[in-house]
Protein backbone atom coordinates (compact mmCIF):
# COMPACT_ATOMS: atom_id res chain seq x y z
CA UNK A 1 0.00 0.00 0.00
CA UNK A 2 1.73 3.31 -0.96
CA UNK A 3 0.36 5.61 1.57
CA UNK A 4 2.34 8.86 2.00
CA UNK A 5 2.54 9.66 5.73
CA UNK A 6 5.18 9.62 8.48
CA UNK A 7 5.32 8.13 12.04
CA UNK A 8 6.49 10.34 14.77
CA UNK A 9 9.68 9.14 16.32
CA UNK A 10 10.66 11.10 19.12
CA UNK A 11 11.08 14.48 17.97
CA UNK A 12 12.10 13.08 14.43
CA UNK A 13 9.70 11.58 12.25
CA UNK A 14 9.85 8.36 10.40
CA UNK A 15 8.46 7.61 6.57
CA UNK A 16 6.87 4.83 5.68
CA UNK A 17 8.72 3.53 4.12
CA UNK A 18 11.50 3.26 6.30
CA UNK A 19 9.10 2.08 8.58
CA UNK A 20 8.54 -0.72 6.54
CA UNK A 21 12.58 -1.46 6.05
CA UNK A 22 12.37 -1.04 10.16
CA UNK A 23 10.54 -4.20 10.40
CA UNK A 24 12.89 -5.71 7.78
CA UNK A 25 15.85 -5.10 9.89
CA UNK A 26 14.30 -6.35 13.15
CA UNK A 27 14.25 -10.13 11.58
CA UNK A 28 17.20 -9.61 10.60
CA UNK A 29 18.89 -8.72 13.66
CA UNK A 30 16.82 -11.45 15.12
CA UNK A 31 18.29 -14.21 13.24
CA UNK A 32 21.62 -12.50 13.97
CA UNK A 33 20.60 -12.73 17.62
CA UNK A 34 19.38 -16.15 17.54
CA UNK A 35 23.21 -16.71 16.13
CA UNK A 36 24.51 -15.12 19.12
CA UNK A 37 26.10 -12.47 17.07
CA UNK A 38 26.15 -9.11 19.05
CA UNK A 39 27.48 -6.52 16.72
CA UNK A 40 27.20 -6.15 12.68
CA UNK A 41 28.48 -4.23 10.30
CA UNK A 42 25.81 -1.34 8.25
CA UNK A 43 27.28 -3.47 5.10
CA UNK A 44 26.26 -6.81 6.54
CA UNK A 45 23.20 -5.58 8.01
CA UNK A 46 21.96 -3.82 4.84
CA UNK A 47 22.94 -7.14 2.42
CA UNK A 48 21.01 -9.73 4.53
CA UNK A 49 18.00 -6.79 4.50
CA UNK A 50 18.40 -6.27 0.99
CA UNK A 51 19.07 -2.54 0.90
CA UNK A 52 21.98 -0.24 0.46
CA UNK A 53 23.99 0.56 3.32
CA UNK A 54 23.42 4.50 2.51
CA UNK A 55 19.97 3.76 2.92
CA UNK A 56 19.80 1.68 5.97
CA UNK A 57 22.52 4.43 7.32
CA UNK A 58 19.94 7.02 6.82
CA UNK A 59 16.93 4.85 8.28
CA UNK A 60 18.88 4.30 10.59
CA UNK A 61 19.76 7.66 11.77
CA UNK A 62 15.84 8.56 11.91
CA UNK A 63 16.26 6.40 15.23
CA UNK A 64 19.66 8.98 16.29
CA UNK A 65 21.59 5.41 15.84
CA UNK A 66 24.64 5.91 14.19
CA UNK A 67 26.46 2.92 15.05
CA UNK A 68 30.39 2.99 16.18
CA UNK A 69 32.68 3.54 12.77
CA UNK A 70 34.85 0.15 12.89
CA UNK A 71 32.88 -1.82 14.86
CA UNK A 72 29.55 -1.66 13.29
CA UNK A 73 25.98 -1.53 15.51
CA UNK A 74 25.54 -3.75 18.54
CA UNK A 75 22.80 -5.92 17.79
CA UNK A 76 20.96 -5.91 20.95
CA UNK A 77 21.23 -2.24 21.29
CA UNK A 78 19.74 -1.54 17.75
CA UNK A 79 17.11 -4.27 18.17
CA UNK A 80 15.56 -2.66 20.97
CA UNK A 81 15.72 1.00 19.23
CA UNK A 82 13.74 -0.56 16.33
CA UNK A 83 11.44 -2.54 18.86
CA UNK A 84 10.63 0.77 20.38
CA UNK A 85 10.02 2.83 17.97
CA UNK A 86 8.10 0.25 15.76
CA UNK A 87 6.01 -0.54 19.40
CA UNK A 88 6.56 -4.04 19.32
CA UNK A 89 7.84 -4.03 22.87
CA UNK A 90 3.77 -4.96 24.23
CA UNK A 91 2.76 -7.96 22.60
CA UNK A 92 0.02 -7.04 20.79
CA UNK A 93 -3.47 -9.14 20.66
CA UNK A 94 -4.36 -10.04 17.16
CA UNK A 95 -7.57 -11.21 16.12
CA UNK A 96 -8.28 -13.40 13.03
CA UNK A 97 -10.95 -13.09 11.09
CA UNK A 98 -12.11 -16.23 8.58
CA UNK A 99 -10.52 -19.18 9.61
CA UNK A 100 -10.94 -21.35 6.22
CA UNK A 101 -7.99 -21.95 4.00
CA UNK A 102 -6.07 -18.97 4.53
CA UNK A 103 -7.26 -18.08 8.11
CA UNK A 104 -5.85 -21.74 8.97
CA UNK A 105 -2.59 -21.30 7.32
CA UNK A 106 -2.34 -17.66 9.29
CA UNK A 107 -3.37 -19.20 12.79
CA UNK A 108 -0.71 -22.08 12.37
CA UNK A 109 2.32 -19.94 11.70
CA UNK A 110 4.47 -19.63 14.68
CA UNK A 111 6.12 -16.02 13.50
CA UNK A 112 3.65 -13.92 14.76
CA UNK A 113 4.83 -15.00 18.42
CA UNK A 114 8.26 -14.32 17.54
CA UNK A 115 8.34 -11.33 16.26
CA UNK A 116 5.51 -9.82 18.84
CA UNK A 117 1.95 -10.54 18.23
CA UNK A 118 -0.17 -13.14 20.12
CA UNK A 119 -3.15 -14.40 18.39
CA UNK A 120 -5.66 -13.79 20.91
CA UNK A 121 -9.08 -15.47 18.65
CA UNK A 122 -10.06 -16.84 16.01
CA UNK A 123 -13.70 -16.04 14.50
CA UNK A 124 -15.77 -17.13 11.91
CA UNK A 125 -19.22 -17.30 10.44
CA UNK A 126 -19.43 -21.16 9.65
CA UNK A 127 -21.13 -23.08 12.03
CA UNK A 128 -19.11 -26.23 11.45
CA UNK A 129 -16.06 -23.92 12.09
CA UNK A 130 -17.39 -22.28 15.43
CA UNK A 131 -16.67 -24.30 18.55
CA UNK A 132 -14.11 -26.29 16.75
CA UNK A 133 -9.79 -25.86 18.00
CA UNK A 134 -7.14 -24.97 15.95
CA UNK A 135 -4.01 -24.51 17.45
CA UNK A 136 -5.74 -24.55 20.60
CA UNK A 137 -8.30 -21.64 19.84
CA UNK A 138 -11.37 -22.21 20.11
CA UNK A 139 -13.09 -20.91 16.96
CA UNK A 140 -15.62 -18.14 18.30
CA UNK A 141 -18.84 -16.96 16.77
CA UNK A 142 -18.53 -13.67 14.54
CA UNK A 143 -21.61 -12.85 16.03
CA UNK A 144 -19.69 -12.58 19.42
CA UNK A 145 -17.56 -10.20 17.38
CA UNK A 146 -17.39 -7.04 19.93
CA UNK A 147 -17.14 -9.33 22.92
CA UNK A 148 -13.73 -11.24 22.08
CA UNK A 149 -12.51 -7.19 20.70
CA UNK A 150 -13.23 -6.50 24.63
CA UNK A 151 -12.06 -9.40 26.47
CA UNK A 152 -8.94 -9.89 24.44
CA UNK A 153 -8.11 -6.48 23.90
CA UNK A 154 -7.75 -6.79 20.37
CA UNK A 155 -5.24 -4.75 19.01
CA UNK A 156 -5.16 -5.60 15.46
CA UNK A 157 -7.58 -7.13 12.93
CA UNK A 158 -6.78 -9.76 10.47
CA UNK A 159 -9.46 -9.94 7.87
CA UNK A 160 -9.14 -13.60 5.71
CA UNK A 161 -12.93 -13.37 4.63
CA UNK A 162 -14.70 -13.69 1.11
CA UNK A 163 -14.25 -10.44 -0.20
CA UNK A 164 -17.97 -10.19 -0.18
CA UNK A 165 -18.50 -10.26 3.92
CA UNK A 166 -15.31 -7.98 4.01
CA UNK A 167 -16.41 -4.30 4.14
CA UNK A 168 -19.04 -5.19 6.56
CA UNK A 169 -16.81 -7.58 8.97
CA UNK A 170 -14.27 -4.47 8.44
CA UNK A 171 -17.71 -2.01 9.62
CA UNK A 172 -18.43 -3.90 12.38
CA UNK A 173 -14.38 -4.60 13.78
CA UNK A 174 -14.19 -0.52 13.56
CA UNK A 175 -17.60 0.13 15.55
CA UNK A 176 -15.69 -2.35 18.08
CA UNK A 177 -12.82 -0.21 18.74
CA UNK A 178 -10.13 -1.93 16.69
CA UNK A 179 -7.93 0.76 14.74
CA UNK A 180 -5.58 -1.30 12.87
CA UNK A 181 -6.81 -3.68 10.24
CA UNK A 182 -4.34 -5.81 7.67
CA UNK A 183 -7.00 -7.38 5.14
CA UNK A 184 -6.67 -9.95 2.89
CA UNK A 185 -9.68 -9.98 1.08
CA UNK A 186 -9.30 -9.13 -2.32
CA UNK A 187 -11.45 -5.98 -2.00
CA UNK A 188 -10.79 -2.09 -1.15
CA UNK A 189 -11.87 -1.29 2.18
CA UNK A 190 -13.07 2.10 3.48
CA UNK A 191 -12.34 2.92 6.98
CA UNK A 192 -12.54 6.27 8.68
CA UNK A 193 -9.44 8.49 9.12
CA UNK A 194 -8.67 7.13 12.43
CA UNK A 195 -8.06 3.57 11.41
CA UNK A 196 -4.63 2.02 9.78
CA UNK A 197 -5.56 0.14 7.23
CA UNK A 198 -3.11 -2.33 4.91
CA UNK A 199 -3.98 -4.90 2.64
CA UNK A 200 -1.96 -7.71 1.65
CA UNK A 201 -2.36 -8.90 -2.62
CA UNK A 202 -0.16 -12.01 -3.58
CA UNK A 203 -1.71 -11.87 -6.56
CA UNK A 204 -0.47 -8.57 -7.14
CA UNK A 205 3.05 -9.06 -5.88
CA UNK A 206 3.04 -11.68 -8.70
CA UNK A 207 1.39 -9.22 -11.80
CA UNK A 208 5.03 -7.48 -10.51
CA UNK A 209 6.84 -10.09 -10.88
CA UNK A 210 5.21 -10.67 -14.30
CA UNK A 211 5.45 -7.48 -15.19
CA UNK A 212 9.31 -8.18 -14.62
CA UNK A 213 9.48 -11.24 -16.91
CA UNK A 214 7.93 -9.22 -19.69
CA UNK A 215 10.04 -6.71 -19.39
CA UNK A 216 13.41 -9.18 -19.12
CA UNK A 217 11.82 -10.93 -22.51
CA UNK A 218 11.21 -8.00 -24.08
CA UNK A 219 14.95 -7.07 -23.24
CA UNK A 220 16.47 -10.51 -24.24
CA UNK A 221 15.23 -10.22 -27.82
CA UNK A 222 16.17 -6.91 -28.15
CA UNK A 223 19.57 -8.00 -26.98
CA UNK A 224 19.67 -11.73 -29.29
CA UNK A 225 18.36 -9.02 -32.08
CA UNK A 226 21.35 -6.64 -32.21
CA UNK A 227 24.21 -9.89 -31.66
N1 LIG B 1 -4.17 -11.49 -0.14
C1 LIG B 1 -3.80 -12.62 -0.66
O1 LIG B 1 -2.75 -12.72 -1.21
C2 LIG B 1 -4.75 -13.75 -0.58
C3 LIG B 1 -4.35 -15.07 -0.78
C4 LIG B 1 -5.30 -16.07 -0.63
C5 LIG B 1 -6.61 -15.74 -0.31
N2 LIG B 1 -6.97 -14.44 -0.17
C6 LIG B 1 -8.32 -14.01 0.22
O2 LIG B 1 -8.48 -14.35 1.59
C7 LIG B 1 -9.84 -14.64 1.83
C8 LIG B 1 -9.95 -16.04 2.43
O3 LIG B 1 -9.54 -17.00 1.49
P1 LIG B 1 -9.69 -18.54 1.81
O4 LIG B 1 -9.12 -19.29 0.69
O5 LIG B 1 -9.21 -18.81 3.20
O6 LIG B 1 -11.29 -18.69 1.78
P2 LIG B 1 -12.16 -19.73 2.57
O7 LIG B 1 -13.49 -19.74 1.89
O8 LIG B 1 -11.43 -21.02 2.75
O9 LIG B 1 -12.32 -19.05 4.03
C9 LIG B 1 -13.11 -17.93 4.29
C10 LIG B 1 -13.67 -18.09 5.69
O10 LIG B 1 -14.38 -16.89 6.02
C11 LIG B 1 -15.56 -17.29 6.71
N3 LIG B 1 -16.55 -16.22 6.62
C12 LIG B 1 -17.38 -15.92 5.59
N4 LIG B 1 -18.13 -14.84 5.90
C13 LIG B 1 -17.78 -14.47 7.15
C14 LIG B 1 -18.21 -13.43 8.03
N5 LIG B 1 -19.15 -12.55 7.67
N6 LIG B 1 -17.63 -13.35 9.23
C15 LIG B 1 -16.67 -14.24 9.61
N7 LIG B 1 -16.23 -15.24 8.83
C16 LIG B 1 -16.77 -15.34 7.62
C17 LIG B 1 -15.99 -18.58 6.05
O11 LIG B 1 -16.84 -19.33 6.89
C18 LIG B 1 -14.66 -19.25 5.82
O12 LIG B 1 -14.28 -20.08 6.90
C19 LIG B 1 -10.55 -14.48 0.49
O13 LIG B 1 -11.09 -13.17 0.42
C20 LIG B 1 -9.45 -14.69 -0.51
O14 LIG B 1 -9.72 -14.04 -1.75
C21 LIG B 1 -6.06 -13.46 -0.28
Amino acid sequence: MTVERSVAADSRTVPEATVARLATYLRVLGALSDRSITTVSSEELAAAAGVNSAKLRKDLSYLGSYGIRGVGYDVRTLTDEIARILGVTVRRAVALIGVGNLGQALAGYDGFASRGFRIAALLDASPTLIGSTVRELVVRDIAELEQVVTEQEIAIAVLAVPASAAQDVCDRVVAAGVTSILNFAPVVLAVPAHVDLRKVDLAAELQILSFHENRKSAAALIAGGMA
